[in-house]
């Protein structure tokens, strides 16, 4: 690695992006209104993190990706990609990135794969080695090879984002930003995108943003979680530190020899269902499950037991409505960006 390596590669000082929308008021008014849809991030990502931007529809997710990829110009603050400056400088942008978006393809809809590729390569002018072994790589991870020969129209929406993904990395891009990179996929495509992901972050140090509503590819993927609201960061943290802003709660499954009355009296805990033998048992995510074990154990005819982890989807949904105390996670990435608490 070279002496630049502790540098943030992603950088966004107070970045703003403002619209200015057009809208009818009466038969022949319109007036005009601004959308703030990226209202003051901060926050860096130093290279070779995996992270996951998260957050309602309309939160300003595209927006920030868009700025990033140097199609949008910020209307405020100040953003760096590996020390460039995006919207000043795409072109030169455009050979450090590798952008998939999971709802439309970068692909040649006509043409087979393997020429998509060699289109690519004379595009991003990558030298003949850096392309096969990128290639190589993708095809074995990918299982790409039975596919290199069929046009793209004709690959089923699973093989054509390993498609989408193979060519946003043969240039070496330093970061990927991904768009809902799993949308629509079956189970097994899913597995297959993941693992290629943390094989390609672990073995390059690529740096991947990650954006999804799939909060399976946060929980299998990024240690490091932003959530975005009304433009501004919310969280920015690892998972537990999330479920933990969220005051979330994690569940006791406990299976007894027999079918009982709720179980009471358990400190800390409170039966929140029955259904036969088995009975769910909610408590605070922050505190251990082992004294609510000895204590069931010591009254209750306890066979077996599991806990749950909370939800994570119910968790951002608290986390959107503001119902959780949003804070940044004290264990998080960035020490350099201030608060963004909202208010
Ligand atoms: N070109 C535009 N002109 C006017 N308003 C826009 C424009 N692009 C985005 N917006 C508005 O900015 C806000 C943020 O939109 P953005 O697409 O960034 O959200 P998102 O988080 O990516 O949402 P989704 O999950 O639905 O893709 C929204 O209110 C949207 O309507």
């Amino acid at each position: 690695m070279d002496g630049v390596a502790a540098e943030p590669l992603i950088e966004l000082d107070s970045v703003e992006k403002v619209f200015t929308v057009r809208r009818r008021a009466g038969r022949l008014r319109r007036t005009r209104h601004e959308v703030r849809a990226v209202d003051g991030l901060t926050f860096q990502v130093p290279r070779g993190e995996m992270v996951g931007y998260i957050g309602p529809n309309g939160a300003g997710k595209s927006t920030t990706i868009k700025m990033l990829t140097g199609i949008l110009v910020p209307s405020g603050g100040r953003l760096r990609v590996a020390g460039i400056d995006p919207s000043r400088q795409r072109t030169r942008l455009a050979r450090r990135i590798g952008v998939v978006f999971g709802q439309r393809t970068t692909l040649w809809w006509d043409l087979p794969l393997k020429d998509s590729y060699e289109l690519v390569r004379r595009m991003y002018r990558v030298p003949a080695a850096v392309f096969r072994a990128n290639l190589d790589r993708c095809i074995e991870l990918l299982d790409l090879a039975p596919l290199l020969d069929v046009p793209v129209r004709q690959l089923s929406l699973g093989q054509r984002m390993r498609g989408d993904i193979t060519a946003a990395l043969l240039h070496d891009p330093d970061v990927l930003y991904l768009d809902e990179p799993t949308i629509g996929l079956d189970v097994v495509s899913k597995a297959k995108v993941r693992s290629f992901l943390r094989e390609i972050n672990a073995e390059r140090g690529t740096t991947v943003l990650l954006t999804t509503h799939d909060l399976t590819d946060i929980e299998q993927l990024c240690r490091r979680v932003m959530v975005i609201d009304h433009g501004r960061l919310v969280f920015d943290g690892d998972l537990a530190g999330l479920r933990a802003a969220a005051d979330g709660e994690r569940t006791l499954v406990v299976d007894l020899a027999e079918e009982l009355p709720p179980i009471e009296g358990v400190p800390g805990a409170r039966t929140v269902k029955v259904e036969g033998p088995r009975q769910w048992l909610a408590f605070p995510a922050e505190r251990s499950a082992a004294p609510l074990v000895t204590a069931i154990a010591a009254r209750y005819p306890l066979v077996d037991l599991a806990v749950r982890e909370p939800d994570i989807e119910a968790l951002i949904a608290e986390l959107y409505a503001g119902g959780g105390a949003a804070r940044r996670d004290p264990g998080g990435a960035d020490p350099a960006a201030p608060d963004p608490l909202r208010p």
